[in-house]
């Protein structure tokens, strides 16, 4: 692939191994899961997210997906106990989503697509940045959570009214003072395994927390996350759609469930 990746034909998933040849290795994300599979884990314990208002600090189309970017300097919004040791830092979160509402998840769940996923993405504290825990086995810790077609969600609200700054590829501004707590649902249920970025480079680093319970979207909503561009400005226009890898082979791995 002589131009970089994206989602089209000519640069998409299926495109990524010439220049990420890890994308078919034994670990990759995302994948289908499959609940009566994920064997229930009783030494998994609760997930604990304390996130801190005051470390968000920007709002980026980075020309895959959108990302609200968190100060990462100290411990003031972290990810413990789940599946993981020690303390894991929020870095960013992003989604992925489709061009209909039929499809945009990265996982599915017995072969079922929901329309977009949320990916709150954490680094190992035990490394000393973000950049170096990327390329560890233990590096990333990503929660996932489904959003599923039905009521219009207020939560998303001040997310989707930000977009309108960030049409176009490179595109930024502030975004303070957001708890992604408000994101997640009232349970932390949650299935987990061993797996990799969905973008490349698709290190091979993330231990995956996926949300049994998904929040909600409108369809409305959704239309919001298709009014950006993969594109920037002075291109010709390419709407972000359908920016999701699709589910990998599981290749011998095992999922956990933290409930029964
Ligand atoms: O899509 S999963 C994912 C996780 C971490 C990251 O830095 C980028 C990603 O795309
Ligand atoms: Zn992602």
């Amino acid at each position: 692939m002589s131009h970089a990746w994206g989602y089209a034909p000519c640069n998409g998933p299926d495109k990524w191994v010439q220049d990420f040849p890890v994308a078919d290795g034994p670990r990759q994300s995302p994948i289908d899961i499959v609940p009566s599979q994920a064997k229930y884990d009783a030494s998994l314990k609760p997930l604990q997210l304390k996130y801190d208002p005051a470390t968000s600090k920007g709002i980026l189309n980075n020309g895959h997906s959108f990302q609200v970017d968190f100060a990462d300097d100290d411990d003031r919004s972290t990810l413990t106990g789940g599946p993981i040791s020690g303390t894991y830092r929020l870095r960013q979160f992003h989604f992925h989503w489709g061009g209909g509402d039929d499809r945009g998840s990265e996982h599915t769940v017995g072969g079922t697509k929901f329309a977009c996923e949320l990916h709150l993405v954490h680094w190992n504290t035990k490394y000393p940045s973000f950049g170096d825990a990327a390329s560890k086995p233990d590096g990333l810790a990503v929660v996932g959570v489904f959003l599923k077609i039905g009521a219009d969600n207020p939560q998303l609200q001040t997310v989707l009214d930000a977009l309108g700054s960030i049409k176009s590829k490179g595109s930024q501004t502030t975004f303070s003072k957001f708890d992604p707590a408000i994101l997640l649902p009232p349970s932390l249920d949650y299935w987990t395994y061993d797996g990799s970025l969905t973008t490349p480079p698709l290190l091979e680093s993330v231990t995956w927390i996926v949300l049994k319970e998904p929040i909600s979207v409108s369809s409305s909503q959704m239309y919001k996350f298709r009014s950006l561009l993969f594109t920037a400005e002075g291109e010709t226009p390419c709407c972000m759609v359908d920016n999701y890898r699709p589910p990998q082979p599981l290749k011998g791995r095992k999922v956990r469930a933290s409930f029964q």
